[in-house]
């Protein structure tokens, strides 16, 4: 075994990797106290006591309840979504079954240094100065061969609920991205790359796990820096502890009080794209907590990579001409990789109205 853990580490930048359960301090090398203007590249606002709006899906306003909260949070949570309780406690229970592995077991499914798939810290972390409160595993496609570096024996618990609850999260974003767009007049003829039925079909699709282990130091750590989502849409499924925050223009950070089986939809920066401006890209983070280990589990909902993404003819007019250009997801995750936040301004062609 410890024969193992070193090939393993050879191979590996090992301080990518924290093993946060042995720390009894917040090191320096994590301590962003206070989340300050310089560290969070988008400012620091104060935390307001404003709710992001719940959604009952089963409502029949309920299209209409979702276009306010997109047009003006950009986030949303549902209830009565359809989810299977059972499958809701199921991907909880594999999150923590993965996240409790001890560090040497985990190491076996790390993400490569180039790679997008896996066990490691937030791809995002390299753009701060200061390292996050957190763990996650990437799963694109099948999660097989990890799974069974991860359990040798007994992979397919987890490869089975994965993989429903993909199936179930890809119905649902498809339902949602129409009662998103629906409202703003955008039909399955406005979006061609969506497929005849607008089932979209070729869609890419990725889940994110995140762990966040309880912190000695909470006031001072960050669980995931603030970013938006380069998706069209993200379904989050939290455990019923609190660290989702969300920046409402105008007002400052909210918390995402959680829903017992409650998700959470937000728009991302392609949806964005689409809807020329109209629904902003919520700016998020996650913080951590003392006392309480957070899980959340985000379904990345995306167009095809290689499709044109750009603002609907429906939503553009002289008064409201376009705001971006064309941009595959491939282009734009290759421009986040490189630029992170600046991505989105560099393929807007004009400040808005
Ligand atoms: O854990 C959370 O609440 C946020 C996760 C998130 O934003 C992400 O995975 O992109
Ligand atoms: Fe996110």
């Amino acid at each position: 075994m410890a024969s193992e853990l070193s090939d393993t580490l050879k191979s590996l930048p090992s301080h990518h990797f924290q093993d946060f359960y042995t720390l009894k301090e917040l090191p320096e090398s994590h301590a962003w106290k206070p989340v300050d203007d310089d560290l969070c590249p988008f400012g620091h606002h104060d935390m307001v006591a404003e709710q992001v709006p719940v959604v009952d899906l089963s409502d029949p306003t309920a299209e209409r309840l979702i276009e306010h909260a997109c047009r003006t949070w950009g986030v949303f949570q549902i209830i009565n979504h359809g989810i299977p309780t059972r499958l809701l406690d199921d991907i909880e229970s594999a999150c923590q079954r993965l996240f409790s592995l001890p560090m040497h077991r985990k190491l076996r499914a790390a993400r490569e240094p180039d790679g997008t798939a896996g066990y490691g810290p937030a791809v995002i972390s390299s753009f701060f100065p200061k390292k996050l409160w957190s763990e996650g595993f990437t799963i694109f496609g099948s999660p097989l061969e990890h799974a069974r570096q991860l359990w040798p024996n007994d992979y397919m618990k987890f490869c089975d609920i994965i993989g429903e609850y993909k199936k179930e999260m890809k119905q649902l974003a498809q339902k949602l991205t129409w009662l998103m767009l629906s409202p703003l007049g955008i039909t399955q003829e406005d979006v061609k790359w969506a497929g005849p039925e607008g089932e979209f079909e070729g869609a890419s699709a990725a889940l994110q796990l995140n762990s966040y282990p309880t912190c000695p130091d909470p006031n001072r750590a960050m669980g995931l820096a603030a970013h938006t989502d380069s998706t069209l849409i993200t379904i989050l499924f939290q455990n019923n502890i609190a660290g989702l925050q969300v920046l409402r223009e105008g007002f400052g950070w909210v918390t995402v009080s959680p829903i017992p089986r409650g998700l959470t939809i937000n728009v991302g920066d392609m949806l964005h794209i689409m809807s020329n401006g109209l629904y902003p890209s919520v700016l998020h983070r996650a913080t951590v907590n003392l006392t309480r280990h957070r899980l959340s589990v985000a379904y990345l909902f995306g167009p095809p990579w290689e499709a044109h993404v750009s603002p609907i003819s429906k939503v553009v007019d002289s008064d409201h001409p376009p705001l971006y250009r064309a941009v595959t997801l491939r282009e734009y995750r290759e421009m986040r990789a490189e630029h992170f936040d600046k991505a989105l301004s560099l393929v807007r062609l004009r400040a808005p109205n």
